[in-house]
C-alpha cells in the first residue's frame, strides 16, 4: 500500500493566510473564537504556516484601510496559544505597522516576519527584514503587485530583500492579474537569480490561482500561500483544501491532511464569511484592469456612496496604475465619476 500524502517529505511549504489576507473579506472584523476554531483546524490538518495579522497587515486598522472588529494581537496571541504543530506568521508593511509591532508580535509568539512592499520598492523593507532577522525571526520579502513590474525588475527587487536577510522571497500577484505565461516568467527568473527560496502568492480573479501555484511549484517554487474556502482580497486566494486535493491527485506531498482541510473549510471558515467568495464581475475587472484586489470593498462602498459604477471606477484605477496605500484615490476617482454623470 502506498503511503498516504501527509506522511511524504512536503514538495513546498504552504502558508495558510485565512487570518491576514481572508480577513479582507470579512472586513477585518474576525472574533477570537474564530481564530481559535480557523487556527484548530488548520493546525490539525497539519498547515505548517499560519499567518495572522489586519488584512493590510499589522497596525491596518485605521479609517483608510478598515478597522478591525478585534484588536489584531488578541487574534495573534489566541493563534498561538491554539497552535500544537503550526508556526504562526504575521504581515507588515514599512509605514503601515513599525518596529514596535515587530517586537511585539516576536513577544508574543510570532515565529514569521513577512515583510511586504510595493513590487518596485523594496529597499523600504530593509530595515524591517534586518530586525526581524535580529529578533530571532524567519523573514519573508513580499513583493506585491508583481504584474506591474518585468520579471528582471523583480529580481533586482527580489535581491535587495535578500540582500537584506529575507531567508525567502515572494512573488505576490496581488491583483489576480497574472496567467500561468507570466508566472512561469516571474518564477524562473526569480529562482534561477536568487539564493533564497521563491514563493507565489496567488489571487482567483482570473479564476487561475490554482494553476497559477501549480505553475509555480513546476518551476521551482518551494513556497505557496493559500487561503482556506478561498477567502481574501478580490476573488479571493488560491483555496487551500482545493490546492491540497490538487496536489494530491497529482502525486504533490503537501503535508497536510486533505479531508481535514476539506472540513475545516466547510464547516469552520465558510461560516465565518459574509459572502460567497466568487469571481463576480468587480472581482473579474480587478483581475482584468490589474488592480489591487483590497479595493474591491472599498470601491463597492464608493459606488453606492457616489452614485457611480464599481466598474467604471475599478477600470479608471487599473488605467492610472494606481496601487496599495492610494486608496483615497477611489473616493477621487468615484467623485470625477458623479461630477461627470
Ligand atoms: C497588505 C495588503 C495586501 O492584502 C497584501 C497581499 O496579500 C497582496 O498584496 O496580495
Ligand atoms: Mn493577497
Amino acid at each position: 500500500m502506498s503511503a498516504p500524502a501527509t506522511a511524504a517529505k512536503p514538495a513546498f511549504r504552504l502558508t495558510d493566510s485565512t487570518l491576514r489576507d481572508g480577513s479582507h473579506a470579512v472586513a477585518h472584523q474576525y472574533t477570537e473564537q474564530q481564530a481559535i476554531d480557523i487556527v484548530a483546524g488548520l493546525d490539525r490538518a497539519g498547515v505548517p504556516v499560519i499567518e495572522v495579522s489586519h488584512g493590510d497587515g499589522l497596525g491596518g486598522s485605521s479609517f483608510n484601510y478598515g478597522f478591525s472588529g478585534t484588536d489584531e494581537m488578541k487574534l495573534i496571541s489566541r493563534a498561538v496559544e491554539t497552535a500544537k504543530q503550526a508556526k504562526i506568521a504575521c504581515l507588515l508593511l514599512p509605514g503601515i505597522g513599525v518596529a514596535d509591532d515587530l517586537k511585539a508580535v516576536k513577544d508574543a509568539g510570532v515565529q514569521v516576519a513577512r515583510i511586504a512592499t510595493h513590487c518596485t520598492e523594496a529597499d523600504i523593507a530593509e530595515q524591517h527584514i534586518g530586525m526581524a532577522k535580529e529578533l530571532g525571526m524567519e523573514a519573508v520579502g513580499f513583493l506585491m503587485m508583481a504584474h506591474m513590474t518585468s520579471p528582471d525588475e523583480l529580481l533586482r527587487q527580489a535581491l535587495i530583500m535578500q540582500e537584506s536577510g529575507a531567508d525567502v522571497v515572494y512573488c505576490v500577484d496581488s491583483a489576480g492579474a497574472l496567467t500561468t505565461k507570466t508566472v512561469t516568467e516571474r518564477i524562473e527568473t526569480l529562482v534561477g537569480g536568487l539564493d533564497v527560496p521563491v514563493g507565489l502568492h496567488a489571487h482567483e480573479n482570473l479564476s487561475l490561482s490554482v494553476a497559477n501555484s501549480l505553475t509555480a511549484l513546476d518551476h521551482g517554487a518551494l513556497h505557496i500561500d493559500a487561503c482556506t474556502g478561498g477567502a481574501g482580497a478580490g476573488a479571493g486566494n488560491c483555496p487551500t483544501e482545493v490546492f491540497v486535493a490538487v496536489c494530491d491527485r497529482m502525486g504533490v506531498a503537501t503535508g497536510v491532511d486533505t479531508m481535514t482541510m476539506v472540513d475545516v473549510a466547510e464547516e469552520v471558515v465558510r461560516p465565518a464569511m459574509n459572502r460567497p467568495q466568487m469571481v463576480d464581475r468587480a472581482a473579474l475587472i480587478l483581475g482584468y484592469a490589474g488592480v489591487y484586489g483590497s479595493f474591491m470593498l472599498h470601491s463597492e462602498r464608493a459606488a453606492k456612496r457616489y452614485g457611480v459604477s464599481q466598474a467604471q471606477i475599478l477600470i479608471e484605477l487599473g488605467k492610472r496604475g494606481v496601487v496599495g496605500g492610494q486608496e483615497d484615490m477611489i473616493i477621487d476617482v468615484a467623485l470625477e465619476l458623479a461630477a461627470n454623470k
